[in-house]
């Protein structure tokens, strides 16, 4: 038994797709419940995540960072900062961006920090780098080869069409990857 909030930021839809594929993944896992939060509305009162075990973050990548919409949720923890109210909640990120690279993993690395920040424990993608021979191809799970969290590339002038079923399949593995690390996660030495 456990429950996972999955919190983020999409302008223009795709890291939206990304996070409903996370959902899709944590929930598969029996006795996890899943919910979505959109950054901007949850970071009205983020007290409301606190029963959550893990926090899945999620952000596109937008001039090398996460979006100005996600640092407001992040600034808006900052009383449960101070009382390192997430301490011992697990924690993951995943992030979309145009670019195959786009500086996507300074991303993952400012959500890691995030969540080092609160006190919490960092789960990775835990998937090997995919497409990295010459018999691989774009079909393949983490074809983006990333190991802090799940990336996703999306082409700047499509819409949801544009997105890889590869990558939301490795988006919908790190969210079973959580829940599997929530259904056996003590979390009480916090
Ligand atoms: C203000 C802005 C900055 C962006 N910066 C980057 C970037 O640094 N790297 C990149 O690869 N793509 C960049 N992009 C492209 C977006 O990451 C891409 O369109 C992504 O799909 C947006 O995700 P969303 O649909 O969830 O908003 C940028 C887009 C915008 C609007």
């Amino acid at each position: 038994m456990g429950s996972i909030g999955v919190v983020y930021d999409s302008g223009y839809g795709h890291t939206a797709a990304q996070a409903r594929a996370v959902g899709e993944g944590a929930a598969s896992v029996p006795g996890i419940d899943v919910a979505l939060y959109f950054a901007e509305e949850i970071a009205a009162d983020p007290r409301r995540l606190g029963h959550c075990d893990a926090l899945i973050f999620g952000t596109p990548t937008y001039l090398g960072s996460g979006s100005a919409i996600f640092k407001t949720f992040m600034e808006a923890s900052a009383k449960i900062w101070l009382d390192q109210g997430w301490k011992g909640k697990l924690a993951a990120g995943f992030t979309n961006s145009a670019g195959h690279s786009g500086d996507k993993l300074a991303t993952l690395t400012q959500l890691w920090l995030f969540a080092m920040q609160h006190g919490m424990v960092w789960v990775g993608l835990g998937l090997l780098d995919g497409n990295g021979r010459s018999t691989g191809s774009d079909a393949e799970l983490n074809r983006l080869g990333a190991y802090a969290g799940a990336m996703a590339q999306s082409n700047s002038d499509q819409g949801l069409e544009g997105m890889q079923d590869s990558d939301l399949r490795t988006a919908s593995a790190l969210g079973e990857r959580v829940a599997r690390q929530v259904a056996t996660w003590q979390g009480g030495g916090r």
